[in-house]
């Protein structure tokens, strides 16, 4: 019998964000960027293109009457065979579908894509960075999600690597580790920083601090045990930033929030600014400490934005 359908989606989603990552390569490699500027310190290239054109459309053709979000918005889903992806990841398939999620219907689904996140990184050469970020929610929340890093050097030499969550089933792909106990180790933005985002690290009085591109990037840090926590004062996170990455974290046991520790909803008519910024942590650390070391102006900033 057929798996269910979120085990299809998260399935196909794999092979699909390989396929955009190879994209991503070969963009890079042509080198020719096309780089168009969105708004302030926000760029898209033609990698950002025409990988959400390869993920939107083989996941829509294979799955039409679900809602997908791509960070690119409409895009000409009239592609080449060549980037139409349709057949599944067999390993991910063998996993058995876990209760909740069996009788999922179509219209409880919304997929969120950001097909390149660390597009300023991508820009400048800091290509281990660049992740393509697939999430699944279902009744507005995130509960799968598929993180691939294009450039990620494996032992063979190979580039790129797929990490994937499904809560209540666990998380692959990667080599789960614990950070140092004896540090406090915060992760945060390295290109989109203001006076907010210091002053909330400046408060949480972190013993490193690591600035690296892109929210895929970073909760692979908290995956990885490179860092406690991943905090970041600002709205400038969209949920196709959020969705995979927090739906891979809390499979392993961490969490996702904004600052005020509330969850994000990811249904289709949400707003896509994550507008009270995004906290995350490893399962390692207490949110609520984190949250209490705030300051006022910072807790301020995050509630106005309500
Ligand atoms: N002030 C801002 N303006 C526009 N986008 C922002 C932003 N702050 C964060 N972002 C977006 O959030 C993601 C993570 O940001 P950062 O790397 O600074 O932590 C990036 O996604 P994209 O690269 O997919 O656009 C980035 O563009
Ligand atoms: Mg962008
Ligand atoms: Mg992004
Ligand atoms: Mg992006």
């Amino acid at each position: 019998m057929s798996q269910p359908t979120i085990m299809r989606l998260m399935a196909l989603s794999i092979n699909t964000a390989k396929r955009a990552g190879s994209i991503i390569r070969d963009v890079m490699q042509k080198g020719n960027l096309g780089i168009v500027e969105k708004g302030k310190d926000d760029l898209q290239t033609e990698a950002d293109r025409s990988a959400q054109r390869c993920i939107i459309a083989s996941l829509s053709k294979s799955f039409p009457e679900i809602k997908i979000i791509g960070e690119e918005g409409g895009s000409d889903l009239n592609v080449n065979n060549d980037w139409l992806v349709t057949k599944a990841d067999e390993d991910f398939l063998t996993n058995s579908c876990p209760k909740q999620w069996r009788d999922i219907k179509d219209d409880e689904f919304v997929v969120w894509v950001d097909p390149l996140d660390g597009t300023s990184e991508y820009t400048q050469g800091f290509l281990d960075h660049v992740t393509v970020l697939i999430g699944i929610a279902v009744n507005n929340s995130a509960v799968g999600g598929i993180i691939h890093q294009p450039y990620f050097k494996n032992p063979g030499g190979e580039l790129g690597r797929t990490i994937w969550g499904l809560k209540g089933l666990g998380t692959g792909g990667f080599e789960r580790l614990s950070p140092p106990k004896d540090k406090f180790i915060v992760t945060t933005t390295r290109s989109h920083s203001n006076a907010i985002v210091q002053a909330a690290l400046d408060a949480l009085s972190p013993t490193d601090i690591i600035k690296v591109g892109g929210a895929g990037y970073k909760v692979l840090q908290l995956l990885e045990g490179k860092a406690h926590a991943y905090v970041f004062a600002s709205p400038g996170c969209k949920k196709w930033d959020t969705c995979a990455p927090e739906a891979v974290l809390e499979a392993q046991g961490g969490t996702l929030t904004d600052m005020l520790g509330n969850h994000y909803s990811y249904g289709s008519d949400v707003l896509h600014p994550n507008a009270q910024g995004v906290l995350a942590t490893n399962g390692d650390v207490s949110h609520a400490n984190i949250i209490s070391k705030l300051p006022s102006n910072v807790l301020e900033a995050m509630r106005s934005k309500c």
